[in-house]
């Protein structure tokens, strides 16, 4: 597959008023392939909004350089930059439409720009509107939509010119989450029957979860975890990402967990990883078998991601503590003890 964003060492640091100079990506070097969809995800300030806009060239860096379809968008005019983000789709938390214009008049819009003849702008949009399932909408207004149905109207739009990327930033934050799983699934759609390749901007581990192939971890401007979305929630590696990973799957128990499980659970607590891995359930099982160890499971969930299991399961152990451990171990399983 090829490459279709590359960024390399890039940083951007702002002048604030008060004299002090924020770096809001820093140093970040960054490949997204054709056809897939990766989600950059963090909290509020770690620099999510900002890589957005070095990608669709609303920013200057002040070092590094941004590639996107094999262009250098350092190296761009400021008409060469125009035409370059008018293939770049985009779509907001607050949607973004044009309140004084029609459901079809906002998809229109972007064809309108491009010069397209009416007749074509039609039939486009008319395609577009029947794609997100909102062609009986086409006359509506904006204000007499749902949240998921302007935001699917912001997806019509941001695709009306076939851009082959489509950047979302936070598109499904302001729906709640029965609407955020339905423009998920658009989103999908966009991506395997039109293949769009899409950037994602969220803070929401759920999102991620449904739509992603990969994730980038972003903290303090610097993407400090990237890798499939399975194998960083399975196995999240810096700090940061455990505390997403948990927020939609079981890590292992947080500091507040285990004082509260203490409580109750005074014995040895080990915390078992569960992967896809074929028969572990038995192999966990043996190990506390073969070592006379009675297991008590206390904390701990298994979900689904992208159609494989991960979770981690924390059980109380009674007996021979360190002899299950070591046959755990012995059996290939990743089992960390609770402090
Ligand atoms: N134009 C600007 N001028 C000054 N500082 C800025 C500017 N844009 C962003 N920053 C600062 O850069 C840092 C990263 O901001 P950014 O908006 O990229 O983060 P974010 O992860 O998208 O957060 P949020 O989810 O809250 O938007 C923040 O400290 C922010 O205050």
């Amino acid at each position: 597959m090829s490459t279709l964003i590359s960024l390399t060492e890039v940083s951007k640091s702002f002048d604030r008023r008060d004299g002090k100079t924020v770096t809001a990506v820093d140093a970040v070097s960054l490949d997204v392939a054709e056809g897939e969809v990766l989600a950059v995800i963090g909290y509020s300030g770690a620099g999510k909004s900002t890589l957005v806009r070095l990608i669709n060239a609303l920013e200057k860096p002040t070092s590094g350089s941004v590639h996107v379809a094999g262009q250098d968008l350092t190296k761009l005019s400021e008409g060469e930059l125009r035409k370059a983000r008018s293939r770049i789709g985009m779509i907001f938390q607050q949607f973004n439409l044009f309140r004084s214009r029609t459901v079809a008049g906002n998809v229109a819009y972007p064809l309108k720009v491009a010069g397209v003849a009416p007749a074509e702008r039609d039939r486009r949009t008319a395609e577009l509107l029947d794609f997100v399932g909102l062609l009986d909408r086409a006359h509506a207004y904006p204000e007499q939509l749902s949240g998921g149905q302007k935001q699917r109207v912001g997806i019509a739009r941001a695709l009306a010119t076939n851009p082959p990327l489509l950047l979302c930033d936070e598109a499904t934050s302001a729906l709640d989450p029965e609407t955020t799983s339905e423009v998920l699934a658009l989103l999908r759609r966009v991506n395997t029957e039109l293949g769009v390749t899409i950037v994602v901007i969220t803070h929401e581990m759920e999102a991620v979860r449904q739509i992603a192939d990969r994730v980038a971890v972003m903290e303090d401007g610097r993407v400090v975890e990237v890798g499939d979305v399975y194998d960083v929630f399975s196995r999240p590696r810096t700090a940061a990402a455990q505390r997403f990973v948990r927020s939609a799957t079981h890590d292992r128990p947080s500091a507040e967990t285990l004082a509260r499980l203490r409580t109750h659970h005074p014995g040895r607590l080990v915390t078992v990883r569960i992967t896809d891995e074929p028969g572990l359930q038995q192999r966990i099982d043996a190990a506390f078998r073969e070592t006379g160890t009675s297991a008590e499971l206390v904390y701990g969930g298994v979900s689904e991601i992208r159609e494989r299991r991960a979770g981690s399961l924390t059980y109380e152990l009674g007996g021979d503590a360190d002899a299950a451990l070591d046959a755990l171990r012995a059996a290939g399983i990743d089992v960390d003890e609770e402090a």
